[in-house]
């Protein structure tokens, strides 16, 4: 009676195959699920072309260059978290190199997904330490490459406030894997903003209006700055995910007044998720992201069922920031 066991073949292919543990032959193989981590992490030296690859290691390394290795190990903790809490395998669920590039240009303050790598600025020592030194920094970068391959939420106006949300959301919640707790958990680039000035952050999904950014639907950002606002605006669909989970009421009493019951990191992680990849759109505003999560959680938690806690700590959510 022939027993198989799961190895993972070192092959090129890097594919999953069965053994026969008595031949010890390959008795299967599966190229549709191409496991493991593949990355390039690249210095570019100050200049914007022609970055060379400092390291190709599927495992973290330790260069020496901090803004190299955490770019690189915050990578594969971001690698580790979309496999480990939502099953997917990479950027595109089939193991795509995740390629990023440090040291980008000189004093540059931000960091980007271009469709194909991220790329890390240095900062000019004030408003930012080189970016790629914060877990939720390299999670945000990372998950815009998730969403372009999900959703495919528009870069500008309300879809582009979803999309940068969904950025900050994962951010966060890789943070909270690499040891972020409480309150701490929220804030966005606390690690590498302003490092003369410790305490604060680029964003605080908590209470965005602490850090200047929009927190009610219907005070929302109209103009055409930021791509539409794309940075502020998300501070609405933030705080209606730290709601969802933390439970609670808006921060600045909104009224009507409303308290959402938490239904945890997890769950709601897992609905936001899936809405990225099941049902937001590239046009989707915040309306849709209501329904779309409601949605998602009826699929994930409720069986089908009509109504249910965590769709209603849904409905309450979105109710709190305004969106209709
Ligand atoms: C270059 C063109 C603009 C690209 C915007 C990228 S996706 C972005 O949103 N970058 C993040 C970087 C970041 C993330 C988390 C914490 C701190 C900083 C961002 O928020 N950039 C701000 C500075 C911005 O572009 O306004
Ligand atoms: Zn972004």
């Amino acid at each position: 009676k022939a027993s198989f066991k799961y190895v993972n073949y070192e092959g090129p292919q890097r594919d999953l195959v069965f053994v026969d543990t008595i031949t010890g032959k390959v008795a299967a193989r599966h190229p549709q699920i191409m496991y493991g981590r593949s990355l390039i992490t690249q210095d570019c030296n100050q200049k914007t072309r022609r970055c060379r690859s400092v390291s190709t290691s599927s495992d973290t390394i330790s260069s020496g260059d901090q803004a190299i290795d955490d770019a690189h190990n915050y990578a594969i903790a971001t690698y580790d978290y979309y496999l480990n809490n939502h099953g997917r395998d990479s950027i595109d669920n089939a193991g795509m190199t995740l390629k990023s590039r440090v040291h980008y240009s000189r004093n540059y303050n931000n960091a980007f997904w271009d469709g194909s790598q991220m790329t890390y600025g240095d900062g000019d020592g004030v408003t930012f330490a080189p970016l790629s030194q914060d877990a939720d920094v390299v999670a945000h970068e990372l998950t815009h490459g998730v969403t372009e391959r999900s959703s495919g939420l528009i870069y500008q106006n309300e879809s582009g406030a979803l999309n940068e949300a969904w950025s900050d959301i994962f951010g966060a919640m890789v943070d909270r894997q690499e040891g972020a707790a409480g309150s701490d958990i929220w804030l966005i680039g606390e690690d590498i903003y302003t490092p003369g000035a410790p305490g604060d952050a680029l964003r605080n999904m908590a209470d965005p209006a602490s850090m200047g950014d929009y927190d009610y639907y219907p005070d929302r950002y109209t103009g055409s700055s930021d791509n539409g606002g794309v940075h502020w605006n998300s501070g609405i669909a933030n705080l209606a995910f730290q709601l969802l989970v933390d439970g609670g009421q808006h921060p600045r009493n909104k009224t009507p007044e409303v308290t959402v019951t938490g239904i945890g990191f997890d769950d709601a992680a897992a609905i936001f998720y899936a809405a990225n990849i099941n049902c937001l759109t590239p046009s989707s505003n915040f309306a849709s992201a209501r329904y779309c999560t409601a949605l998602q959680a009826k699929a994930l938690f409720d069986g089908g069922q009509l109504s249910s806690d965590h769709q209603t700590s849904i409905h309450l959510a979105w109710d709190a920031v305004g969106v209709p």
